[in-house]
């Protein structure tokens, strides 16, 4: 999606992938991670998610990447903290207690930038993205991460009877963005309850370890 398409979802408020509890599949499945309380998770595209604070409050110190400001404003409104603000390449950086959000352009991240990731948290990221560029985010997230362990939840419906996001993603197509760097299981699987937008669709856990 282009990012004109965020912003305007943000300003009108149409966010209906907001939720207001943190995930049941992070706090359930985080756990298959091999990581311990001080190491780092990324959340790419991480919206105003409850399921940062949740890591937070883990132990985890997170880092963020969102494109709007609106809605990372909003996020440390949620929680109550004054983030410090600077600029830093091509994006602001907003920092507050165990957690580090940069607004701008994902596609823009560098390792430099995000500094050691120890594990990915991917909720509705790579499924916010059409199938021409969920490629490339793939290869940029092993890029700027260093293939660190992954928690991925996708959705799985007929594309084409409703048009994403989120996107349909099948089993193979996993596969093809993250076989060749990670050991991949399906974690838990699920008929969403109350359809997705209308539509039966089945939700995954993925857990992802490097080779
Ligand atoms: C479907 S929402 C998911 C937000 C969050 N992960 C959650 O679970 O609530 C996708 C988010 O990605 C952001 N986004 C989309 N494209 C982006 C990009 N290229 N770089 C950074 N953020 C992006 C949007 O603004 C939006 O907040």
């Amino acid at each position: 999606m282009e990012a004109d398409f965020w912003h305007q979802r943000w300003q009108t408020n149409e966010i209906g992938f907001h939720e207001a509890v943190p995930n049941p599949m992070l706090t359930q499945y985080l756990g298959r991670l091999p990581i311990a309380p001080g190491d780092t998770v990324l959340v790419p595209l991480c919206g105003k998610s409850h399921d940062l604070t949740w890591l937070t409050q883990q132990g985890y110190q997170v880092v963020g990447i969102e494109l709007s400001k609106l809605a990372v404003e909003a996020y440390f409104e949620q929680i109550n903290q004054t983030p410090a603000i600077d600029e830093l390449d091509n994006f602001t950086r907003y920092r507050g207690e165990q957690i580090t959000i940069y607004v701008g352009n994902f596609f823009d991240v560098t390792a430099d930038i995000v500094g050691t990731i120890n594990a990915i948290y991917d909720r509705a990221a790579l499924v916010a993205m059409p199938r021409d560029m969920r490629k490339e985010y793939a290869k940029h997230l092993l890029a700027i991460s260093a293939k660190a362990p992954k928690l991925l939840v996708t959705f799985e419906y007929d594309q084409s009877i409703m048009d994403g996001p989120p996107f349909s993603l099948s089993e193979q197509e996993v596969r093809e963005h993250y076989d060749s760097h990670y050991d991949i299981t399906r974690a838990f699987e699920q008929t969403v309850p109350g359809k997705l937008r209308g539509t039966e669709a089945k939700e995954s856990v993925w857990v992802a370890l490097p080779l």
